[in-house]
């Protein structure tokens, strides 16, 4: 239980809304039980006082009646708000979940994630929060209604009758812990089932969407449905499994308001004949029993899945428990010498993969260097450790003339554009996708840097508002990485960083892209990944990068 009560701390923010949407539904619940004993009584009462003129005149119909009336409203209005105010509750909780579990995902670097696949992260983003609703909406606040409703009933009976209150209270401890316990027992192993069934299924259906073309041209097709199909059963299992739980546990809890409802009977017969109670009483007390059950009724299922809603839990601390090794100081730093970009005898590695050993680069303001090396030597390692996505292991890094350390985030991002490699290109319009490289970039910026790229073509009639496809897929792979080269080149940063931007493209194209790199911001430092010889007589440095 420990997993929930950081969910539980944080309705602390909501509790207007928690407890007034609890309060409505046990006073709903109350009139409900008001309504069908006062009724039963009245109807008996009346039918009793029928029997003879003088009694049937004496009998006052008015109380009673206006008592079903307010009943009958306060039980029609209250559901109404009661509604409103759980629901409202809970949307309110789980919107602060979701802002809180993002707040604990965002500073999580590169490094931290790996370990994870982003459908896994999406399905506990989506379905695992939604389990949480649970939480308030089926588990606290019907348990709250239930304990309450429960005291006063039975007290109320009691007050009739001890032996009656007595009775009443034994059966729906049993209707309100014990079936709701065996409910829990029965179904803590298939909750957690049916949770890591459901991320699995979620991760098979978004690779094999996303990987379709390629299951498709490797007649891998019938292999990864027949996956697909077993996962879904997996799913289908658990859930049938928890269906028959439900189907007991409801079978129970009839069963043992029909008991109850007996055996008060029973007692209230007894009572009736030794006449300490009046007969119309016994509707009353019939009908009091039956409706009390009304209180218990949804918690068995409600604990059920319990379970479930522990592992969602747990899988969202997982991540949230999770902290950053990679700190960024508050504040502000003077940036010495914008532009500067120093390594002394770096040494670094991904867990045991060394990577860069004893590695020196020195490069001036405004300087353009092409930094060269065999695949996997450590190229685009630059990029993540000069992001601060991993963290060297030894030596120095500075930028601006400052320790990477010392920079505040934000204003470590400000000192790089950067081409990384693949591209990553947002589902939205070419003008949306450059957006990124700043606010207050024009179209007419936009347009440029296109048009000298060769890219205007591409545009066709829509211009900007061109769409580019989920992950630019409606586009060439050369149209693709031009676009990235544009966002970078149209970022004003001290430095920019490109990763072999000219990977993939036919020569002619290559030389026309090098010319704009070089050309665009002459004072810009630029860092080039490349393979590529081309142009290299026109960079003031090349830095090699592991065996030559
Ligand atoms: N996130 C990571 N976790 C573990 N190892 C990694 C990670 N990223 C890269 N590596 C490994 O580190 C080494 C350097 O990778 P890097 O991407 O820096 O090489 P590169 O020189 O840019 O290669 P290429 O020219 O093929 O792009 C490679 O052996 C690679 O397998």
């Amino acid at each position: 239980m420990k997993s929930l009560l950081p969910f539980v701390r944080l309705m602390k923010s909501h509790l207007g809304w928690v407890v007034l949407g609890s309060t409505l539904g046990l006073l709903t619940l109350l009139s409900s039980i008001g309504l069908l004993a006062l009724s039963g009584w009245f109807i008996a009462a009346a039918a009793l006082a029928g029997v003879s003129l003088a009694s049937a005149q004496a009998f006052n119909y008015l109380t009673p009646g206006a008592g079903v009336r307010a009943f009958a409203m306060v039980r029609t209005v209250g559901r109404y708000f009661e509604r409103i105010a759980t629901h409202e509750a809970t949307f309110r909780l789980l919107a602060q979940l979701r802002v809180w579990f993002y707040q604990h995902l965002e500073p999580l670097n590169p490094a931290r994630l790996k370990h994870y696949r982003s459908s896994d992260l999406l399905n506990r983003i989506i379905s695992d929060i939604n389990s949480l609703d649970n939480l308030y909406l089926r588990v606290i606040s019907p348990t709250l209604i239930a304990v309450i409703t429960s005291i006063l009933v039975a007290g109320f009976l009691a007050w009739v009758s001890p032996m009656l209150g007595l009775l009443l209270l034994i059966c729906l401890c049993v209707a309100g812990f014990l079936i709701p316990w065996l409910g829990y027992r029965l179904a803590s192993g298939v909750g957690e089932a049916q949770v890591s069934a459901t991320s699995q299924l979620r991760q098979r259906a978004i690779t094999y969407v996303q990987g379709m073309s390629e299951l498709h041209v490797y007649s891998a097709l019938d292999s990864e449905h027949a996956k697909f199909v077993q996962e879904q059963k997996t799913l289908t299992d658990a859930q049938l499994r928890m269906s028959l739980i439900s189907g007991l546990t409801s079978g129970m809890m009839a069963w043992v308001a029909g008991i109850a409802t007996l055996l008060a009977l029973i007692v209230a017969v007894n009572m009736v004949q030794a006449e300490v109670l009046a007969p119309a009483w016994l509707a009353l007390i019939m009908f009091c029993v039956l409706a009390s059950f009304e209180a218990v009724a949804p918690l068995p299922v409600a604990y059920q899945f319990l379970g479930k809603t522990r592992a969602s839990a747990a899988n969202l601390l997982e991540i949230a428990e999770q902290t950053s090794d990679i700190h960024f100081p508050d504040g502000s730093v003077e940036v010495v010498h914008p532009g500067v970009v120093s390594f002394k005898r770096v040494n670094f590695a991904y867990a045991e993969r060394r990577v860069l050993d004893d590695f020196n680069m020195n490069v001036e303001a405004g300087e353009r260097v092409a930094i060269m090396g065999h695949t996997g030597s450590g190229k685009s390692s630059l990029i993540n450790i000069l992001a601060r996505f991993w963290e060297v292991q030894a030596g120095e890094v500075e930028v601006g003339g400052v320790n990477l350390r010392a920079y505040p985030e934000s204003q470590l991002r400000d000192q790089f554009s950067v081409l990384s490699q693949p591209v990553q290109l947002f589902a939205g319009s070419v003008r949306d996708n450059l957006r990124l490289s700043g606010e207050d970039v024009s179209d007419e910026d936009m347009l440029d840097v296109l048009e000298r790229l060769g890219l205007l073509d591409m545009l066709g009639s829509e211009g900007l508002q061109r769409e580019v496809g989920e992950g630019g897929s409606k586009l060439s792979g050369g149209q693709r990485k031009r676009l990235g080269i544009a966002r970078a080149l149209l970022r004003n940063a001290p430095i920019l960083i490109l990763d072999e931007p000219t990977e993939g493209l036919d020569e002619a194209t290559e030389k026309q892209v090098l010319e704009v790199v070089l050309t665009y911001r002459p004072t810009q430092t630029l860092l080039m990944i490349t393979h590529h010889d081309l142009f290299l007589d026109r960079f003031d440095q090349v830095v090699r990068i592991g065996p030559q």
